[in-house]
């Protein structure tokens, strides 16, 4: 089958330069190319379609293959693989009147998003297209920066500026290769390609906190977890898929509002689940649905596949706050009795869902000048959800009156009430200088932000705020 894509490089009002035209034929396709490193995907490649460039149009390119394969782009070498992700996108994202080799269009079943038919990055082509025309200097950068990817003061708002836009997926692919996950599980690069890449759109880039860079902020936490002596000697590969995974698609299609808010608005999630870790759930099967519709696993028998599919919705509900006094008191009974086992299959999956736990709520032990972003993000979507609700005369839900209520005094309420006892037990597990740096900043950052609370308000209001309503159903507090 003769398959027509048209790849949009350009802004609407910029003509296709000229050293992109010099190299006018010199995309390659290949059944076993890799994207994300390895080989020298050129030396594998072989020519099985071309490229051609119509004058009267200026704004794509299109190119033609021959059935599904892999390809590189000799041109695009010098735009570095980091922004491949893109190149991959746009052929893999036909226009209307093209077919799909996989039969199929976009469809994001109860996606918040799912009213946007076409691709984000065709209905707002000149934001995006003049990616891979980049400084090559950023995208140097980038891969430099993610030669320290194991750091903890690895600064993810600069890197989601060096890719512009692209931490999510350019993070997640590196990590991939860098555990070598694509050849332990035999993933089709260009299916993972289009998975990472759907993930990262279904991510509400307009929402405050809850986007894409959280989520390539936790996996990179993630990252740094796995790495820990005591999880790096015992994982097995299926464990770090998963937590990779489970990091990277923890809050997948977040609406920027909280679980009562879908509650009290009569959300269909909310009845569809049960009032019951209504965003989880819907976290968990958005990334169950993106998996099979880009046909990551569907090489691995059903079994195993299902299995994995299991063991994602199990790490990602662990990030259900209002859950986090069940989980600890689980961990700090293992860590009283000295009895995790990590040969346990089950003790490995507690460990990675308190892993991931510990990832998702990160940010105030980051350094300050990261960890004071974050918050000013956090407050900023609670604020803007008070907002609607006052607008619909609906009751502002706690910590998200911007009339009263205070980033700093957030900030040392949340500390003192969800992050500190989950932190203290993490360190006890893990007793690393990882462990100790990160209460160690957010010892400092509590300080930082105690300094500017207003001593008005009493904590007994905050505890309440944390531990009945807004997070947790059960007092945290030892
Ligand atoms: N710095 C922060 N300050 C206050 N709340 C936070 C902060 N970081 C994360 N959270 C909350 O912790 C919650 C963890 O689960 P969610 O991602 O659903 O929603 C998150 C926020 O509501």
């Amino acid at each position: 089958m003769e398959v027509c894509y048209q790849l949009p490089v350009l802004p609407l009002d910029r003509p296709v330069p000229k050293h992109v035209l010099s190299r006018r034929g010199a995309i390659s396709f290949s059944s076993t190319s890799s994207l994300f490193g390895g080989p020298d995907p050129r030396k594998l490649s072989q020519r099985r379609g071309g490229i051609s460039y119509d004058s009267a149009d200026q704004t794509a390119l299109y190119i033609r293959m021959l059935g599904t394969y892999s390809v590189c782009c000799g041109w695009l070498d010098t735009c570095l693989y980091l922004q491949c992700i893109y190149i991959d996108l746009w052929l893999f994202t036909p226009s209307t009147e093209s077919v799909s080799p996989w039969g199929c269009r976009c469809c994001r079943p109860l996606s918040f998003q799912r009213r946007l038919a076409v691709s984000p990055s065709l209905l707002c082509p000149s934001s995006r297209l003049t990616l891979c025309f980049l400084d090559d200097d950023y995208a140097g950068q980038a891969k430099c920066m993610l030669r320290k990817v194991g750091s903890w003061d690895f600064d993810i708002f600069l890197f989601d500026r060096l890719t512009n836009g692209n931490s999510l997926a350019t993070l997640t692919a590196h990590l991939f290769n860098q555990y070598g996950l694509i050849e332990l599980f035999q993933l089709d690069v260009i299916k993972l390609y289009r998975f990472l890449v759907l993930i990262q759109e279904d991510y509400h880039s307009h929402n405050p906190y809850h986007n894409a860079v959280h989520a390539a902020d936790v996996t990179q936490a993630m990252y740094c977890y796995l790495q820990e002596p005591q999880l790096s000697s015992s994982l097995t590969s299926c464990d770090i898929l998963l937590g990779i995974l489970a990091a990277a698609t923890h809050d997948l299609d977040h609406p920027g509002v909280n679980q009562s808010f879908l509650i009290k608005t009569n959300h269909h999630l909310a009845s569809l689940y049960q009032n019951t870790s209504v965003l989880e759930n819907h976290h968990w099967r958005s990334a169950v649905g993106l998996l099979r519709q880009a046909g990551l696993l569907e090489h691995l028998p059903v079994e195993d596949r299902s299995n994995l599919e299991m063991r994602l919705g199990s790490l990602i509900l662990a990030t259900d706050i209002s859950r986090q006094n069940e989980y600890l008191s689980q961990f700090r009974s293992h860590l009283d009795q000295d009895d995790l086992n990590l040969q346990n299959s089950a003790h490995r999956h507690l460990v990675l869902q308190m892993a991931l736990k510990c990832a998702d709520i990160c940010n105030p032990c980051r350094p300050w000048e990261l960890s004071k972003q974050w918050s000013g993000k956090v407050t900023e979507e609670f604020f803007n959800q008070g907002d609607i609700e006052k607008k619909h005369g609906l009751e502002v839900s706690p910590l998200c009156d911007r009339q009263l209520d205070t980033v700093p005094n957030i900030q040392t309420g949340f500390i003192s009430y969800v992050v500190e006892p989950l932190f203290t037990e993490w360190r006890r597990f893990c007793s690393t200088p990882l462990s100790h740096t990160m209460l160690s900043h957010l010892g400092l950052n509590k300080a930082h932000w105690r300094e500017e609370s207003d001593p008005s308000i009493s904590h007994a209001a905050f505890e309440d705020s944390f531990s009945l309503v807004h997070f947790i159903d059960v007092p945290l507090r030892i």
